[in-house]
């Protein structure tokens, strides 16, 4: 029986089973062990009620990890910020690197009595695993050396002062954020001969420094294209705001990174059979009425491969333009998976794309009478929705579509096997955490027209495969797009063209509100054409219908918010009206244009804002860049072009951006280059003193011990985290950073892979408008 010594009283885990949170904590943590309750933090009872939490921070503050995992004030305005990072995940608060503990034993136990090993004798079997241990010793120091080399790659984020602009912000090593003056002749105090200084303006005064000294020490603040202004400039006079902001923002960054490392090398773990090439496949895609285009060909050759030649599970994002094509991709990857017996799920960010998914497959596996297909939407009854929940758990259903109700808990699979996400951006953190974990165990193929930077930054640098659709069908025409200030004559006139080539006509507002009031202008306007609204908020059934009646074209002009956002495919609509077009985003606008011109017909799509006199300059930028961004395929300049406009903080996720932005993109991004450690990088280890080691332990002899035992292996990791935790409780937020890093490097050894790097190059490139998918290298 594990107790606890709580002040002034005594607990065991029987007493606790009446608290079913303190219940899972005491199994969470490591702290039913039992002999080390000298060392714990004492609990409260207030502590033992909120489980994990330790509510008490006066209690806690006796621990001997000091301070407490409260996270610096991070603005450097005095006031204590509600950090994301600290409120941040559960997944914290389960406490990763147990979790992972688990999972590898969980995993060995498995491995060992599954695998029928055949005889071998004892000597063959030492020289088999010592000639393992070298390999992956070799791996782990080559693992080590590869940050010099990513360090010396390509990328440089160092400035050169002579490129820099009056009013560009830059970073200093030492002192943070400043505004670029300029470069002038100045003479020091030293000396009589004038030398070149730069001048950089500081929130309380000027600063110079000579030219050579600012090229070593000064960093951008943007990278190129970023407009992003910084919340504050630093202080000469005091620099120790901008060490916690520094801090603050390079834990931020190694985690999101050491994170990702992780679920990637969990992936690569898994294993499954490759699913069987068969010729019913070759049989399926000659049913395709279209010639793929290059890319499209490129992207089923791809997702072949995944599927029937690699034994993980596949991870892949396919990007490309609105309209250019993913669908079939996704159709055939689902035939591959279906064909062999398991299930997949289609996950559509609203109900009327769902539906329509639901359309086309259905139509596209008509033929196959043994497939079924299944739509579970909040459209349906109660007892509708519990058939398919029965069918789905039978294995009556091969494939599943619908919304994020099928994350749910309710829906439990016979045998997924593949999961398509359409437009992941679109779903909630919750929701994007839920496909996460599903990715180290089944096969998953992400659609992405406007890919979120972070998407497409991750796919460029290999976290994820990619195969980019950057080639329009055939007989595409470019999208004309038409912006100007709002009058009724202009939308009738547009509305008319389209009508007269009996065409369909999108008008889309930003709220429901304004709605009935163009259905009753267009409705004047327009008296004998069937025109309807749609919006989300809309009686289920009743959108449901609109929707079918529009796709059949007995409705000519939908009138709705943007519900019609993403993925709408109806040919003969070919133009779209937006009102209020100042209220949209960049990418919104982008997908909104994009249901038009999705056959061969010219399209037009009419942006018109109220008065360009009540427009943001933020607004005016966005439209201008979706003006430019008017021929085919340019939805990739165009997230550029939202980056720059938005921030590039967005990369990172909403946890980090506020921290990142705290420090600037370059700054962060050096960071990365970082990220495996070696001794060598504990060189700084002087900034986090407090908090990253127990007070009575000098802060590099943890860090030693743990990269000696991360060199023996994995188990004397293990063995080394849980002793530190039952001598002194969890570890402070920035130590576990550290012990990531190093189960990530020693994992990534132990499967043999020997070089791990980011292709910042490929970024750049991207930059340049031409994207290439880097990859990282094992
Ligand atoms: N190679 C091709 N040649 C001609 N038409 C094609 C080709 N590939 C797809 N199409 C057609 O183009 C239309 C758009 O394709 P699809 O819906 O797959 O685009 P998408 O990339 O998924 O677009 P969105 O991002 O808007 O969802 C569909 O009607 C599809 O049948």
């Amino acid at each position: 029986m594990a107790t606890a010594k709580t002040s002034g009283f005594c607990l065991s885990t029987d007493a606790v089973a009446v608290t079913p949170s303190l219940a899972a904590f005491i199994e969470r943590t490591d702290y039913n062990r039992v002999g080390n309750a000298k060392h714990w933090p004492p609990l409260s009872l207030s502590s033992v009620r909120f489980g994990l939490r330790f509510k008490v921070r006066g209690v806690l503050s006796s621990s001997p990890w000091s301070p407490p995992l409260t996270p610096p004030d991070v603005n450097g305005n005095g006031r204590s910020v509600p950090s994301k990072i600290r409120t941040q995940t559960d997944s914290e608060q389960r406490d990763s690197i147990s979790l992972l503990n688990e999972r590898i034993r969980r995993e060995h136990c498995k491995r060992e009595s599954q695998s029928s090993r055949p005889s071998m004798d004892s000597e063959e079997a030492d020289m088999y695993i010592q000639l393992v241990k070298e390999q992956q010793q070799r791996g782990l120091q080559k693992l080590k050396g590869d940050r010099r080399s990513a360090a010396s790659g390509a990328f440089s984020y160092k400035v050169d002062p002579y490129t820099l602009h009056s009013g560009d912000y830059v970073v200093h090593k030492k002192v943070g954020i400043g505004r670029f003056v300029g470069v002038k002749f100045d003479v020091s105090k030293a000396s009589s001969e004038p030398i070149e200084y730069v001048f950089i303006e500081y929130a309380d005064g000027m600063a110079k420094l000579p030219v050579k000294q600012a090229s070593r020490m000064l960093y951008r603040y943007n990278l190129p294209n970023e407009t992003k202004k910084p919340r504050t400039l630093s202080k000469l006079s005091d620099t120790s705001a901008w060490e916690r902001r520094r801090i603050k923002g390079k834990v931020a960054v190694q985690k999101m990174v050491v994170d990702l490392m992780e679920l990637y090398l969990h992936r690569l773990k898994q294993r499954r059979p490759p699913y069987p090439k068969s010729p019913a496949m070759a049989d399926f895609a000659g049913q395709f009425p279209y010639e793929p285009t290059p890319d499209q060909k490129q992207a089923f050759m791809d997702v072949e491969r995944d599927l029937t030649e690699r034994e993980n599970p596949m991870d892949r994002l396919i990007c490309g333009d609105v309209g250019f094509g993913k669908t079939e991709v996704a159709l055939r990857a689902i035939f591959c998976v279906v064909s062999a017996g398991k299930q997949a799920m289609v996950l559509a960010p609203t109900i009327v794309l769902a539906k329509q998914h639901f359309d086309v497959i259905s139509e596209r596996f008509s033929r196959y009478h043994n497939i079924k297909v299944g739509l579970l939407s909040r459209f349906q009854t109660r007892s509708e929705k519990e058939t398919h929940l029965q069918m789905i758990k039978h294995g009556d259903l091969n494939i599943i579509v619908g919304t994020h109700s099928l994350l749910g808990d309710r829906v439990v699979y016979n045998n997924l096997g593949l999961l398509v996400v359409d437009e992941e951006q679109r779903f909630g953190v919750k929701q994007k955490e839920k496909i996460a974990s599903l990715k180290t165990s089944v096969d998953v193929l992400t659609l992405s027209a406007t890919p979120i930077p972070r998407t497409l930054y991750l796919a460029l640098t290999g976290f994820r495969d990619a195969s980019l659709i950057s080639t329009p069908p055939p007989e595409r025409v470019p999208i004309r797009t038409h912006l100007s200030a709002y009058t009724k004559n202009k939308v009738v006139s547009a509305i008319r063209h389209e009508l007269d080539r009996d065409g369909q006509v999108f008008y889309v507002l930003p709220r429901i509100k304004g709605l009935e009031e163009v259905m009753e202008f267009l409705a004047q306007s327009f008296p004998n054409v069937g025109i309807a609204i749609a919006h989300g908020k809309q009686y289920s059934r009743q959108l449901e219908e609109t929707m079918e009646k529009f796709a059949q074209g007995h409705i000519k002009i939908l009138i709705c918010t943007n519900i019609v956002e993403s993925g709408l495919d109806i040919q003969n609509a070919n133009t779209i009206v937006i009102q209020d077009v100042q209220q949209f985003g960049l990418a919104q606008l982008y997908q909104l244009r994009g249901r038009v011109g999705r056959a061969d017909k010219e399209a037009h799509a009419y942006l018109f804002y109220p008065d360009k006199s009540l427009l943001s300059d933020q607004a005016l930028e966005r439209l201008a860049a979706l003006e430019e961004c008017r021929d085919l395929g340019q939805g990739f300049q165009l997230a550029e072009r939202d980056m720059a406009i938005r921030g590039f903080g967005n990369i990172f996720g909403e946890q980090q951006t506020g921290d990142v932005g705290n420090v600037g993109m370059i700054f962060s991004l050096k960071c990365f280059l970082k990220v495996f450690p070696s001794t060598a990088d504990y060189d700084n280890i002087d900034e986090l003193p407090r908090n990253i080691s127990p007070t009575d332990r000098n802060p590099l002899e943890t860090i030693n011990e743990a990269e000696n035992a991360a060199e023996k292996d994995i188990w004397d990791l293990i063995q080394f985290t849980e002793n530190l935790r039952r001598q002194y409780g969890k570890e402070p937020y920035s130590m576990e950073i550290l012990l990531k890093k190093l189960y990530v490097r020693r994992m990534a050894a132990d499967l043999g892979i020997t070089k791990i790097y980011f292709r910042l190059n490929c970024f750049w490139n991207y930059q340049e408008n031409s994207c290439s998918t880097g990859s990282s290298s094992a």
